[in-house]
């Protein structure tokens, strides 16, 4: 067996297609929506990441507004960077990249963003909603990288109702909340949560029908691990030799129906669904 190819590239490449004639339509209603980001310090990866972004943005028509902060920008002095994005008429959502520098509180910063702003879905107000809600359409942002995972399942015609997943990692932006996302009715699958504390792991690879790995452990996910068939999500990335690399070994995908591939996968996706929570924020507050 040879695994299918989830495509995050072509699939982002479709959203994005799709977003550029809602940006197009609210344009002609007088509305623009913009995207700001902000940066703090000069890590070459998150410098990468956050220009990524602002060409996705000039690729659909939205506007962007890029802050770019030192690195030994003090708390107080990024809240106010912060205040001023929620206070600016001309940014319809904003992202604060992460991680930040260790001397400043994460948190602090996430709760003092606007929630009706938060492009990431990374606020304890959005984050508590998709909580709270399970059946009705959400109308808050989720966060980006769980309903990249989501999304690219769908668009590949695959429905997880009743398929048992296992998801490895529990960080704040993929593990924890994607869990919440495959619960949902409209999604309806069964979640298993392991992090570094479970202690059989390998009894739930056996059995998982899709494995979405989020540890960040270079190719931690080995072929002769997996479920036959299994349908595989490769969310962590680590970087080997100056390479990005995924948690799945490349070998698994020779026992398993689907693979993300990493890059390729759910990176770009990750990007899509940024953008369409800025597009959902201006089309709800146009309406
Ligand atoms: N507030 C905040 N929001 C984020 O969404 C956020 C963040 N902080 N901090 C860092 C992580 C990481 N992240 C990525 C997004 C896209 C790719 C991506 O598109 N990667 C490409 C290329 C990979 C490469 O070659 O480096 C791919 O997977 O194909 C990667 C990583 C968003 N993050
Ligand atoms: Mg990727």
């Amino acid at each position: 067996m040879t695994a299918q190819i989830l495509d995050g590239k072509a699939t982002a490449k479709q959203i994005k297609q799709e977003l550029t004639q809602r940006v197009a339509a609210l344009q002609e209603r007088g509305i623009t929506p913009g995207l700001g980001t902000i940066l703090v310090g000069d890590d070459p990866a998150s410098a990468w990441y956050v220009r990524g972004k602002h060409r996705d943005c000039a690729e659909v028509g939205l506007e962007s507004i890029r802050v770019d902060l030192p690195e030994q920008t003090t708390q107080e002095e990024l809240l106010a960077k912060v205040r001023e994005l929620n206070e600016d008429p001309a940014c319809t959502g904003y992202i604060v990249q992460l991680p930040l520098p260790k001397h400043i509180d994460q948190d602090v910063i996430l709760e003092a963003m606007d929630p009706a702003k938060d492009a990431d879905g990374l606020h304890p107000m959005n984050l508590g909603r998709l909580v709270a809600n399970v059946n009705k359409p959400l109308t808050s942002p989720a966060p980006c990288t769980p309903a990249g995972c989501v999304e690219l399942l769908s668009r590949h015609g695959l429905d997880l109702k009743g398929k048992h997943v296992l998801v490895i990692g529990r960080g704040v932006t993929i593990g924890r909340p994607v869990g919440l996302l495959l619960t949902r009715r409209d999604v309806n699958a069964t979640v298993t949560l392991a992090h570094t504390g479970t202690t059989n792991l390998p009894e739930l690879l056996a059995q998982a029908d899709v494995v979405i790995a989020a540890a960040g452990q270079a190719h931690m996910v080995k072929a002769d691990a997996i479920k036959p068939g299994a349908i595989l999500l490769d969310v962590g990335v680590s970087r080997v030799d100056g390479k990005v690399t995924g948690d799945i070994d490349p070998d698994a995908a020779q026992h398993a129906s689907w693979i993300s591939p990493n890059p390729g996968g759910v990176g770009p996706m990750t990007r899509a669904m940024l953008l369409a929570n800025v597009v959902e924020t201006a089309e709800r507050q146009a309406s």
